[in-house]
């Protein structure tokens, strides 16, 4: 299979590049650009030297269908808004980790990303892939909206709780902390090393573009389900999302019998792993892994369930759930070329 990455000098391309080069299905990976064309790709990414031989190509919207099978597009928002339309869609299957096909409502999308939401067609044939949650629509899907990184591990962290109707729609806080690579690879005064080292930062204050994407996800589980509080942190750290999540429980509960309820939700998925009462997972524990591991407890005290949800944002926030679904979209074993064990310390 031949496979195409939009945007494969950033950072979600690189990860895309590591995988997709390494899995058993594909035989051809091609590197477009949109501004480096002919450039070797080693000389971005200098950690390639005697692995990649590729040369960046130029993104020529006419001809990908002749080249790929599936395209990936790890690119800014927009890009994908603007390029789809100008390929033969009936062709080739695409799977986009931009935020573009992820919101149904583009009111809703040019709000929060404050820039033209994508034809309305595209956006109502791309299925949402958040993996464990979707399997029979992905398994079927030819154009993929990849989930954003924060809208997964909380996602995954309130699916059992929220489908189960264990917690109380209006309650829901989710604090979530993240690596500086999720901000991509462009330099910026919010990334610089002064900015980011021995400080720990608040932004987007109930305004982060992830707040819809995770209440239509959460709402379609539960209809009750409106306004979540959703906060973003950044922590001088180069991978990894942690969301603390909060909520009140409806009614008499134990630690116990909500771990039960996480085990079998999770029984059959085999890139979630529900931890012990008493442990607590750390974003070093699912480094460079395609893993989202979780830990809860419920406090007596004060009624509310604490989730602890945390993945590698460019593995299992993007790139990893990427080939997750690729492996999906074509039939191959969901885990096939994600078997990585994280990388620790
Ligand atoms: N970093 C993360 O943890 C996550 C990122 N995402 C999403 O994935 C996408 C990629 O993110 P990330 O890799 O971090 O970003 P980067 O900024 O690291 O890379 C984006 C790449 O896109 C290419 N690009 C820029 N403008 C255009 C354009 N107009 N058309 C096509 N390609 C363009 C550039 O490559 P070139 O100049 O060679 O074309 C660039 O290297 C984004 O939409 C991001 O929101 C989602 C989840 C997590
Ligand atoms: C650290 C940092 O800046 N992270 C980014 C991650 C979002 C992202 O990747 O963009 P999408 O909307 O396409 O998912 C942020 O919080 O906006």
């Amino acid at each position: 299979m031949n496979v195409g990455i939009i945007g494969a000098t950033g950072y979600g391309g690189n990860e895309l590049y590591r995988l997709l080069t390494k899995h058993p299905k594909v035989e051809k990976c091609i590197l477009y650009t949109s501004s480096e064309d002919g450039k070797a790709y080693r000389e971005s990414y200098p950690h390639l030297t005697g692995i990649s031989d590729e040369f960046l190509v130029s993104i020529d919207s006419a001809s990908i269908d002749k080249e790929v099978d599936v395209l990936f597009m790890a690119s800014p928002p927009g890009a994908a808004a603007e390029i789809l339309p100008q390929i033969n869609l009936d062709q080739i299957k695409v799977i986009d980790l931009s935020g573009d096909l992820r919101l149904k409502d583009s009111a809703l999308y040019e709000k929060w990303y404050k820039r033209k939401a994508a034809d309305q067609k595209i956006v109502d044939s791309a299925v949402y892939g958040l993996s464990e949650l979707n399997k029979p629509s992905i398994m079927n899907a030819s154009i993929l909206s990849n989930p954003g990184c924060f809208p997964t591990a909380s996602i995954l962290g309130l699916a059992p709780a929220v489908s189960n109707d264990l917690i109380n729609e209006s309650s829901i806080i989710i604090d979530a902390k993240t690596g500086v690579s999720g901000a991509g690879r462009k330099a910026g005064i919010g990334v610089h090393y002064s900015e980011i080292n021995e400080n720990l930062k608040i932004y987007k204050v109930n305004g982060h573009q992830h707040i819809p994407e995770i209440e239509q996800a959460l709402h379609l589980m539960n209809e009750n389900i409106s306004a979540i509080t959703f906060q973003t942190h950044l922590v001088p750290m180069t991978r990894g999302i942690m969301a603390t999540i909060y909520a009140d429980a409806k009614g008499e509960m134990s630690s116990e019998e909500l771990l039960a309820y996480y085990q079998a939700f999770y029984r059959d998925s085999y890139f979630v792993r529900v931890r012990p009462l008493g442990e607590f997972p750390s974003t070093k524990e699912v480094y460079g892994s395609n893993f989202c591991d979780i830990g809860l407890s419920y406090d007596e005290r004060t009624g509310r369930v604490t989730i602890v949800s945390v993945i590698d944002n460019l593995m299992k926030g993007a790139a990893g759930q990427a080939v997750q679904n690729f492996n999906m979209m074509n039939g191959f074993e969901e885990t096939m070329g994600l078997e990585i064990t994280p990388q620790y310390p």
